[in-house]
């Protein structure tokens, strides 16, 4: 079976007739359990809807997406949503908690979203916060913390369903470059320790050390970047 994020000859039209847009041009990519990838390019290349639709929120318009063994581009909206919820994690630019949760309940939520809480959920969120250096903010709420603990807290929340993939829209956007290399520093970790296949979208050069492989997306076409020399 094939695991971790398989895609092939993806393209996306925005648009029809003399008004069609090419976002994606056939992209490929094959990320494998364990992978950190980067993705960088330009405003308008194509990547958030490269990463929607490998997240499942948009579906190619030709192509294939393959998850974890499923190919999901042919999925209902049903199917897609229990997708989500239960093989990606997501993390955005700025990390969307809700304000009126305090941090151990932004992990427990998605528990209650993806179906009923099970014996042990709490024990695992707890354990994923002590892990990511927040065990003495569990009972804090967004507006008490840092920008590197609320990126931190989002990035216990995308390992709360033990998802399969990781999909990262630029999550140091909004910290400086301490707690950038911390934040993205854990990301690789988390990978690595629970063999999860990883997209980073990024504009930051200094990210992508972290990273297995660089790829460079420009006018909706995804090709591998040269190693440094
Ligand atoms: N819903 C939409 N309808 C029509 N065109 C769209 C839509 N979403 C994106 N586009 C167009 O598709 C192209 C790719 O956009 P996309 O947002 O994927 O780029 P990006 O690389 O993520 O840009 P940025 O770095 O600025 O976020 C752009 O030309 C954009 O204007």
């Amino acid at each position: 079976m094939t695991t971790g994020l398989q895609i092939s000859k993806v393209s996306k039209y925005y648009g029809e007739g003399s008004n069609r847009l090419t976002a994606l041009d056939k992209v490929s990519i094959k990320v494998e359990p364990g992978e950190f990838v980067a993705l960088v390019g330009p405003s308008g290349s194509g990547k958030s809807t490269f990463l929607s639709i490998a997240g499942a929120l948009l579906q190619a318009s030709e192509g294939e997406v393959r998850l974890n063994g499923q190919c999901i581009s042919e999925f209902s909206d049903k199917e897609l949503s229990r997708i989500r919820l239960q093989e990606i994690g997501f993390m955005m630019q700025s990390s969307n908690l809700v304000p009126y949760l305090n941090v151990l309940d932004q992990l427990l939520l998605v528990k209650k979203m993806s179906g009923k809480m099970k014996a042990g959920d709490k024990a695992f969120a707890v354990k994923l916060l002590e892990e990511l250096g927040l065990g003495a903010k569990l009972a804090s709420f967004p507006e008490e913390l840092s920008g590197g603990e609320k990126q931190r807290t989002a990035i216990a929340r995308a390992l709360m369903n033990h998802p399969n993939v990781i999909l990262a829209d630029e999550p140091t956007a909004s910290l400086d470059t301490k707690r950038a290399h911390e934040v993205v520093n854990l990301i690789s970790q988390q990978v690595k320790t629970r063999r999860i296949a990883a997209i980073m979208v990024t504009h930051d050069e200094r990210m992508l050390d972290y990273c297995d492989r660089v790829y460079h997306m420009e006018d909706g076409k995804l090709k591998l970047a040269e190693p440094a020399k």
